[in-house]
């Protein structure tokens, strides 16, 4: 079964949402974004979170103590870095704690996928830019790279993905789970419909 992610919640009735249609994972933006949460919010949210649904945390270029501190009390799983953190800094984390690191990668061309198999993240994101845009990638590139390499680092794929594309991009790339936010949104609000039928498909199908 193919996992899925749902991303950038950050309104109390999100979390209702998400507890009815039970994605994988879940993601909480901590970093500067129209959907950015603080801790104290999130630290609300958490205990009200379905067991089996793993909380991500996402961060751009935050302090290694926040983000090891977020992780160890348990408010989140696993981060997802999204910014320009490089492997000294992932390394570091490794050494704060014992949970599994995503590390987002901007993709213009294969090389961004061939260099990013050398990290010592747990995990990549391969997204189309910032995060959260709403814009997807050329999937192409993946099974370009696919066709290449040998260990492949298991993947989420994020970026513009929403009910219409979604099965032509698992199709292209084959990914480990698919990350999705501007997809399932209204008005740039998390929607319970759209969360509900996209989670059913993924999950059934
Ligand atoms: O979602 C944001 O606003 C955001 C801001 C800054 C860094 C990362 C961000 N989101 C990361 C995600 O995991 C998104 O789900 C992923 O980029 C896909 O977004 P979308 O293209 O809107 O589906």
């Amino acid at each position: 079964m193919r996992k899925i992610k749902i991303c950038g919640l950050f309104r109390d009735c999100d979390i209702d949402y998400v507890n009815e249609a039970r994605p994988d994972f879940i993601g909480f933006v901590f970093a500067k974004s129209r959907r950015q949460v603080s801790v104290v919010w999130a630290e609300a949210m958490r205990p009200r979170l379905k067991s089996e649904i793993t909380p991500v945390g996402v961060f751009v270029n935050e302090s290694l103590e926040k983000v090891a501190k977020l992780l160890n009390d348990n408010t989140i799983e696993m981060a997802q870095l999204h910014g320009d953190e490089n492997e000294n800094y992932i390394r570091e984390l490794k050494t704060l704690t014992n949970k599994p690191i995503i590390k987002a990668v901007r993709v213009l061309s294969e090389e961004d996928i061939v260099s990013g198999q050398h990290t010592v993240a747990d995990f990549l994101l391969l997204d189309n830019g910032a995060g959260g845009t709403g814009e997807s990638f050329d999937w192409s590139l993946v099974s370009q790279v696919k066709n290449q390499e040998q260990n492949q680092k298991p993947f989420f794929l994020a970026g513009g993905l929403m009910a219409d594309n979604l099965e032509q991009a698992i199709l292209a790339t084959s990914p480990y789970a698919v990350d999705l936010s501007s997809g399932v949104e209204t008005d740039g609000l998390k929607d319970r419909a759209k969360i509900l039928e996209i989670v059913r498909r993924m999950h059934n199908g």
